[in-house]
């Protein structure tokens, strides 16, 4: 039997329900949820019973006993998927660790330093959350390979679901985490299909009309592509929550004057605002409070192309034959490039408005 049927009649004896959609493997994002009728806005696609799902209450006891209390419940749903494996029939269908390869965390330390400092930010606290995970499962299960816990704990950061129990209350929101299976085979989409959940269950529900055929999606979050790029290794083409932190492009070209300036134009949310996603309402920079320097703000905009021209090359001088991260970190540059260029457009004041 295929995996993916396996994982279908397997997840149906835990009483997992899929209604109008079917797993089905992508061109380059592994498996997702394909309509195989049209759909309506509310129908309930997929049904995940909790007893079916892998959160901290099923991490079993005798794992908990061994590892320290401050471990995080990312780091105990890792250990137990390595100490206590799901079905097989569910495994078939995670990633294998090379699957990962285009996740930064697993990427040489000469590309990660080309990265956008969002993303080496957010690698490096990723960096730093696996580190302390795997040192406490370490000292508590010595015969574990590092790589296996590594490959469990992006199964999880990758996966996971938010679960809200009275047990997971008391760790912070971004750790509230449990794998539930079938509905993990969901895509990301900017705007995509609900995740609605009770104490029984979880329900994947419709965002909006699907026609047959048509790849459905849930949307992980508001996130920019840095974020994704960071922790789930992809970038979406239009992403309407992308964003550029005009920190991550080294400003030592500025002068001081030029640096305070864009200091000032920040607190005043002006750049922000400019950084935003694209719209046609121009008038936005007028509406800043404060006074806008518009000429001096496209010098420094400027100086941010170039930067982003430096950063291109330095890809493009990373030589090993490994395509994958540097065709993602080229792409990164480029979005970043459009940011920038679509913040000098609406930076330019409309004719009429008062040059402040
Ligand atoms: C929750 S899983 C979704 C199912 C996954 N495609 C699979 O084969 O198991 C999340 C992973 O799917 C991939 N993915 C999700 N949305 C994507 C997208 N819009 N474009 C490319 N890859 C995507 C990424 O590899 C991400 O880490």
């Amino acid at each position: 039997m295929d995996p993916i049927h396996s994982l279908l009649e397997w997840a149906a004896s835990k009483g997992v329900s899929i209604r109008g959609i079917q797993p089905q493997t992508k061109t380059n994002c592994g498996i997702g949820m394909t309509a195989t009728k049209n759909l309506k806005k509310g129908d309930v696609l997929v049904t995940v019973p909790t007893r079916a799902m892998r959160g901290l209450d099923t991490v079993p006891a005798a794992i908990r006993a061994k590892l320290p209390q401050e471990m995080s419940i990312h780091g105990l749903l890792a250990a137990d998927f390595v100490l206590n494996p799901p079905a097989d029939s569910w495994v078939k269908v995670i990633p294998t660790i090379d699957e990962f390869n285009s996740i930064p965390f697993f990427w040489p330390p000469e590309a990660q330093k080309l990265l956008p400092g969002t993303a080496k930010r957010l690698l490096k606290k990723q960096q730093s959350n696996f580190g302390r995970d795997w040192e406490h499962l370490q000292s508590a299960y010595p015969h574990v390979p590092s790589e296996d816990y590594m490959h469990a704990w992006f199964v999880v950061s990758s996966r996971a679901f938010y679960q809200e129990t009275q047990q997971t209350l008391v760790y912070p929101w971004h750790d509230r985490l449990a794998l539930l299976p079938v509905a993990d085979l969901f895509n990301h989409a900017s705007v995509g299909c609900k995740v609605s959940y009770c104490a029984e269950s979880y329900d994947i529900v419709a965002d909006r009309e699907y026609g047959k055929g048509d790849e459905v999606c849930t949307s992980y979050g508001e996130h920019s592509n840095d974020f994704l790029l960071a922790e789930y290794g992809f970038l979406l083409q239009n992403n309407a929550n992308d964003r550029f932190d005009p920190d991550d492009l080294i400003s030592s070209r500025l002068s001081l004057e030029e640096t305070a300036l864009l200091k000032q134009m920040k607190t005043l949310a002006a750049l922000d605002q400019l950084c935003g996603p694209a719209t046609s309402d121009e008038g936005r920079v007028e509406n800043t409070p404060g006074a806008i320097d518009h000429v001096r703000l496209q010098k420094i905009l400027a100086k941010f192309l170039e930067e982003i021209k430096g950063c291109r090359q330095n890809v493009l001088a990373l030589d090993d034959g490994k395509e994958r991260y540097r065709t993602l970190l080229l792409q990164r540059w480029d979005q970043i490039d459009e940011l920038v260029r679509r913040a000098i457009r609406m930076s330019i004041p409309s004719s009429g408005s008062e040059s402040t």
